[in-house]
């Protein structure tokens, strides 16, 4: 079911002093909110910030993950692991993955199959280069990731999926799509999986903004009808500012 969301990816920052510090800092001053709050710390911090939220209404999500069961994968973590220690959700496709880790569409198809395998919830990224907008091609592009790593779901998975719009030329920059480029976009993606599944499935799922998103613009973005909420980066390294987009939304 649709729901409004933020989420902060802390990326690698926070180490477990900072970590424990910036959560206890996040749930005090939490507001009253009919929105799901997530966090997702670092692999190392996991465990241990479930455990610190453990009577928080914040979740705890995971930054990435491995589509094998278990086996000779050096460096990785498995779909089990996660959910060994309390982790449900976890974010696939985020542009860093793809740009330095070499995440093809075709690997992050195997892994959305391999967490909704095991019933965990898919936080799904995708998003335009600056050239693909400039040249008209972000529609496109952004078409062609959907499709490539969903299409081929059954269309039950989708109750198990949040997609979340990240322009690249918008993340980590200070330059944020205006809320007009993010509504576009969103009304396009839905669009896009009411034409591959039906309507109810693309009014269903929740599309999240993602991209320099920070307290003086959140209002404005989060007030368009496809925007359902951020995932956001820098300004979830900061209680104050993470709290105040909470609250915008
Ligand atoms: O996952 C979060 C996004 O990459 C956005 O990062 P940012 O808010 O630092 O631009």
């Amino acid at each position: 079911m649709r729901k409004k969301i933020v989420a902060g990816n802390w990326k690698m920052n926070k180490n477990m002093q900072e970590t424990e510090a910036l959560l206890s800092e996040v749930s005090a001053k939490l507001p009253d909110t009919s929105a799901t709050v997530m966090v997702s710390p670092t692999f190392v911090n996991l465990a241990s910030a479930v455990n610190q939220l453990e009577d928080s209404t914040i979740e705890v999500i995971a930054q990435n993950m491995h589509f094998a069961e278990s086996g000779a994968y050096t460096g990785e973590i498995s779909a089990d692991m996660l959910l060994n220690i309390g982790i449900n959700t976890v974010i696939l496709g985020h542009s860093e993955r793809r740009a330095y880790f070499g995440e093809t569409d075709e690997i992050l198809e195997k892994k959305v199959k391999a967490a909704l395998a095991k019933n965990m919830t898919v936080m799904f990224c995708f998003g335009e280069e600056l050239a693909d907008r400039k040249s008209d091609n972000h529609f496109s592009v952004v078409e062609s990731q959907l499709k490539n790593a969903l299409f081929g779901l059954d269309a039950s998975a989708w109750s198990s999926i949040i997609l979340a719009y990240e322009p690249v030329w918008a993340i980590g920059t200070g330059e944020t799509a205006s809320p007009e480029q993010a509504q576009e976009m969103h009304a396009f993606v839905r669009k896009t999986i009411a034409t591959a599944f039906d309507q109810t499935i693309a009014d269903n799922v929740s599309i999240l903004y993602g991209g320099s998103v920070k307290p003086s613009n959140a209002e404005e973005i989060f007030s368009k009808p496809d925007v359902d909420g951020g995932l956001i980066g820098g300004a979830a390294l900061v209680a104050d500012d993470f709290i105040a987009i909470v609250k915008a939304i």
